[in-house]
């Protein structure tokens, strides 16, 4: 059965850290999305993101897209099924909103992954990652940003809510879920035996 598990909550609360652990430690494939946001310093095409332009967002067709601090986000059906030829579990970073667009619209498919941690601290990450202060105070302070401090009505009862304080408690609450999902991603040892791939590996291979 393919599942997707969809990660989502507000910025700095480790959404980008736990979809590159669970595609490390668990094989899961992750599901890049486009967006017209510039590139951070790092960030690269095919690593991190599709960096789109407003001419090229729409070339693409969008299972679900939104706008998020002003700048465009959207998830191909294709980017999923892409996912899927190599794994049955695909996980992808998406907004509340796109969370509840992939409830609605992959019921049977979809798990999601709802993250918090104290605002103090999503600044404070926000810092190390490399971002200025005022890209981070407009960042936090976005409709989008403040919407997703809170779990939104329509994902209650459908999200497992885990808190990122200690990196080691939130490692084991996703040991603890993956496990009450009944999951079989532990019983793919073919694909966890493989040598990790680093994300630049995977997206060299990807690209042929
Ligand atoms: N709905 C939706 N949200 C997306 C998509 N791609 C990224 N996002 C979300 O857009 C928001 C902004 O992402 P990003 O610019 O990487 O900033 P960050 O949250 O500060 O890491 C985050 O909540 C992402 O989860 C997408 O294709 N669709
Ligand atoms: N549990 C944690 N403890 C300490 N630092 C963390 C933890 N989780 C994430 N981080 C760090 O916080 C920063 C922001 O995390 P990131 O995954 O980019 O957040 P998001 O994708 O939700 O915006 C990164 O530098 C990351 O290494």
């Amino acid at each position: 059965m393919k599942q997707v598990v969809v990660i989502s909550g507000a910025p700095g609360t480790g959404k980008t850290t736990v979809r590159n652990y669970l595609t490390k430690e668990y094989g899961m494939q992750k599901v890049l999305t486009h967006t017209t946001r510039p590139k951070r310093t790092g960030e690269q095409e095919g690593v991190d993101y599709y960096f789109e332009t407003d001419a090229t967002f729409f070339e693409n067709h969008f299972l679900e897209h939104v706008e998020y601090d002003g700048k465009k986000y959207g998830s191909s059906l294709e980017g999923l099924q892409k996912a899927w030829q190599k794994h049955d579990w695909a996980v992808i970073v998406l907004d509340t909103a796109g969370a509840i667009s992939y409830l609605q619209q992959l019921p049977q498919q979809t798990l999601v992954l709802y993250l918090t941690s104290s605002q103090t601290q999503q600044a404070v990450r926000l810092a190390q990652r490399g971002d200025t202060s005022a890209l981070i105070k407009q960042r936090l302070a976005s409709q989008e940003a403040q919407r997703d401090l809170h779990l939104p009505q329509q994902l209650q009862g459908h999200a497992c809510v885990i808190r990122n304080n200690d990196w080691e408690q939130t490692k084991q609450a996703l040991a603890d879920w993956l496990q009450t999902t009944g999951s079989s991603v532990d019983q793919a040892p073919e694909e966890l035996a493989r040598p990790k791939q680093s994300d630049h590996e995977q997206a060299a291979e990807e690209k042929g």
